[in-house]
């Protein structure tokens, strides 16, 4: 079953993640970050990437696209915050963002 990050897992496994450019959702209990390509395909190709590994590991991403952006936003609903489902996400989104 699906935890929430504990205060010292939060700690240790989002620092790397906010130090790349993940931030913080002041409003809930969530992690957010804005990707920029070269142009809408590969902004698409991106999310098709990254949609294969959220069907995998049966974890969705809310996220919003326009023209050569994708705004993220991750979040476990199941438990109402982040975990480290969320973690391992935005590290494999990082890595397909060529971020890695
Ligand atoms: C039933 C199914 O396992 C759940 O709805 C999964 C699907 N994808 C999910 N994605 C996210 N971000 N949070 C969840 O809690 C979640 N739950």
């Amino acid at each position: 079953m699906t935890e929430k990050l504990s205060e010292t897992a939060r700690d240790t496994t989002l620092r790397p993640l906010l130090e790349a450019g993940w931030s913080l959702d002041d409003t809930r209990d969530a992690m957010t970050k804005s990707y920029k390509f070269s142009d809408f395909t590969e902004a698409f190709g991106f999310m098709t990437r990254a949609a294969i590994w959220a069907e995998k590991w049966n974890h969705h991403p809310e996220w919003f696209n326009v023209y050569n952006k994708v705004d993220v936003t991750l979040t476990t609903h199941d438990v109402g915050g982040l975990s480290a489902l969320d973690v391992k996400l935005a590290r494999k989104f990082d890595l397909l963002a060529g971020q890695g």
